[in-house]
C-alpha cells in the first residue's frame, strides 16, 4: 500500500531534519469521516482534557481496539517501510534494540510487556488551544518515528495551529521547524531520539513536537503511534 512512495527521499528528509511528509495521505471525504468520529465520542478508550495534565488546551481522544480500518491499514502498511529506518537509527544511536519486519510483530513485543493499550488517537482543538512540545513515550518499548495527519483544512476551518518540530542537539540551544500541512498531508517525525551525523561520527539529537496556539476555528488531527501504551 505504501511501497510505492519515495522511500528513498522520505528516509533521506527523517535522517536530514527529523520529519517528511506524506502529501495527500488522505482525501477529503476521508478526513471529514475521521474528524466526524470525534464527536461521536463511539470507539475510543479514554478521553484526555489536555488543561488537566498541564499539556496545553484542547483535547484528544485514544481508539480502542479494534482500530477504524483506515487507521489499522495506515499503522500496519507504513510501519514495513518505517522498520528499515528506526533499525538504521537504533545502530547508529548504539541501542542494541532492532525493530521486526511487521507491525504484528513489534506489537506482540509491546503486549508481552504490558503495554497493551492501542496509542492511535483524535485530537481536537479550538480557539486558543495549543498542544506542548512533547514526546509520545508509552513505556519501555519505542518505535522511534510516528505520524500525524491534519484533518482540517486550514485558513478555512480554523487559523494558527502550525505543527511544530524543535530538535536539541548536544550543547547547544533547541531549533524550531514548522511543518507546513495542508488537509489530508501527513508528517513521519522522530518521536523522540534520531542520529545526526557530525565530524566525529553520529550523535544523538532529541525531538520534540507540538501545535502552536489555534487563532480561530477548530482544528482536527489523527495521530499515528506504532508502540502501544501501558
Ligand atoms: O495535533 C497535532 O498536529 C499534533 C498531534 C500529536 O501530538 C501527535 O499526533 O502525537
Ligand atoms: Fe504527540
Amino acid at each position: 500500500m505504501f511501497s510505492t512512495l519515495d522511500w528513498r527521499a522520505l528516509a533521506g528528509g527523517l535522517d536530514g531534519n527529523g520529519w517528511a511528509m506524506l502529501p495527500g495521505l488522505l482525501d477529503a471525504g476521508q478526513c471529514r469521516s475521521l474528524s466526524a468520529l470525534y464527536d461521536s465520542g463511539t470507539g475510543f478508550r479514554s478521553r484526555v482534557v489536555m488543561a488537566r495534565h498541564g499539556f496545553g488546551r484542547g483535547e484528544y481522544r485514544y481508539f480502542s481496539y479494534p482500530l477504524p480500518p483506515l487507521v489499522a491499514a495506515m499503522r500496519a502498511g507504513l510501519y514495513p517501510c518505517l522498520a528499515p529506518i528506526a533499525n538504521e537509527w537504533s545502530a547508529r544511536m548504539g541501542l542494541a534494540v532492532r525493530f521486526p519486519d511487521t507491525h504484528a510483530a513489534f506489537l506482540a513485543r509491546c503486549h508481552a510487556a504490558g503495554q497493551v493499550h492501542p496509542t492511535p488517537l483524535l485530537l481536537r482543538y479550538g480557539p486558543d488551544d495549543y498542544n506542548c512540545l512533547h514526546q509520545d513515550l508509552y513505556g519501555e518499548h519505542v518505535f522511534p518515528i510516528q505520524l500525524a495527519v491534519l484533518l482540517s483544512c486550514p485558513e478555512a476551518d480554523f487559523s494558527g495551529g502550525e505543527f511544530v518540530l524543535t530538535e536539541q542537539r548536544p550543547r547547544m540551544q533547541s531549533r524550531a521547524e514548522i511543518v507546513p500541512l495542508r488537509q489530508g498531508d501527513g508528517v513521519l517525525f522522530a518521536v523522540s531520539q534520531r542520529p545526526m551525523r557530525g565530524v566525529r561520527g553520529d550523535y544523538r539529537v532529541t525531538m520534540r513536537h507540538g501545535v502552536s496556539r489555534v487563532r480561530t476555528g477548530t482544528r482536527h488531527t489523527l495521530g499515528v503511534v506504532f508502540h502501544d501504551a501501558a
